[in-house]
């Protein structure tokens, strides 16, 4: 094999609690990961000479700081691997909204460039090594929907229904480091149980300090509560809610005063379908 291509998706935080502060500085959460089918495309092509290449390039996001390269580097240094890559990145997410998508184009480039280059490391070992690229990036390599604790790396299965939701996207960018850094957030929540979550329970922690920060937000948030059960996804400035059915989501998008779009959800990233499309083609 010389070329891969596979999708990068997007994920949300169905509810997100700060259950505490670690030592480290980082925050211990409880969270709940579902992909969507909306994804980044990336095409990783074989180089013998031991380069990564990036292209086109993020406005704003040097090569050599885009989580892409800094994944392909990371697992060259941890593998001896001498062989480099050719990179291609059709990037539909939008940045900084709360969608992971950084996160998720660095486990995709794990999971593509360890089967690209035979390095064999296999999704538990990308899990641990991705973890120093972002909180978010374990669920992605790992590619099912998960009940998350610790930072987000502790991760156990769970069927969630995959219902389409409508996503905004208000004008707005939150940094991550300034939401968890906010002397007025919550920080001390309760664990819930998986029960609680399921009966209904959970919300989101950072809502009402990126609410302050950012009117975009607020506004978004308060017109999507007025048709049913509205969240925001991470940190923030994205806004979701899921719908009974596609045309429903498509309906409620269309009126709405913010951009956005609408999505599945799905509880097995197409990144993991997709690859397993290619290394077991004749499987059923
Ligand atoms: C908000 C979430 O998206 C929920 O899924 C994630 O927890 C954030 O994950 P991420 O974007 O991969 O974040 P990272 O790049 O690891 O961290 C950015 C910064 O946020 C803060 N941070 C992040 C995660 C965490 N559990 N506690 C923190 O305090 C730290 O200051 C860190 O330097
Ligand atoms: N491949 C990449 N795609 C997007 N952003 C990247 C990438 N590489 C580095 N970055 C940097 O990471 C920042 C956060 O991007 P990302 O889209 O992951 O945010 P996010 O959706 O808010 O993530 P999270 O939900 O994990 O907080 C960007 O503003 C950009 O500076």
């Amino acid at each position: 094999m010389t070329s891969l291509s596979l999708p990068a998706p997007a994920k949300l935080n169905l509810f997100l609690h700060v259950t505490g502060r670690r030592a480290d500085g980082y925050h211990d959460l409880q969270t709940v990961f579902q992909f969507l089918d909306l994804s980044d495309d990336i095409t990783f092509s074989l180089r013998a000479d031991g380069d990564i290449t990036l292209s086109p390039e993020i406005d704003g996001v040097p090569a050599a700081q885009n989580l892409i390269v800094r994944a392909a580097r990371l697992l060259q240094r941890h593998t001896g691997c001498e062989l480099g890559a050719d990179i291609r990145l059709v990037k539909r997410l939008p940045m900084g909204g709360g969608l992971g998508g950084g996160s998720s184009d660095a486990a995709t480039a794990l999971l593509a460039l360890d089967t690209l280059w035979q390095t064999g490391l296999g999704s538990d070992r990308l899990a641990d090594l991705g973890l120093s690229l972002g909180a978010d990036v374990p669920v992605f390599v790992r590619g099912f929907a998960a009940w998350a604790e610790g930072v987000g790396e502790r991760l156990q299965a769970i069927d969630l229904p995959e219902p389409w939701y409508v996503v905004l996207t208000p004008e707005a960018h939150v940094s991550t480091a300034a939401a968890f850094g906010h002397p007025e957030l919550t920080r001390n929540t309760t664990p819930i149980t998986m029960r609680a979550f399921f009966a209904g329970g959970g919300r989101n922690d950072f809502e009402p300090v990126v609410r302050r920060l950012s009117p975009a937000v607020d506004a978004a948030l308060e017109w999507l509560a007025q048709r049913g059960s509205a969240r925001m996804t991470g940190t923030g400035a994205c806004v979701f809610m899921a719908c009974p059915d596609r045309h429903e989501a498509e309906r409620i998008l269309a009126q709405a005063p913010a951009a956005g779009f609408i999505s599945r959800g799905l509880n097995r990233s197409p990144a993991h379908v997709a690859l397993d499309r290619i290394l077991r083609p004749h499987r059923i």
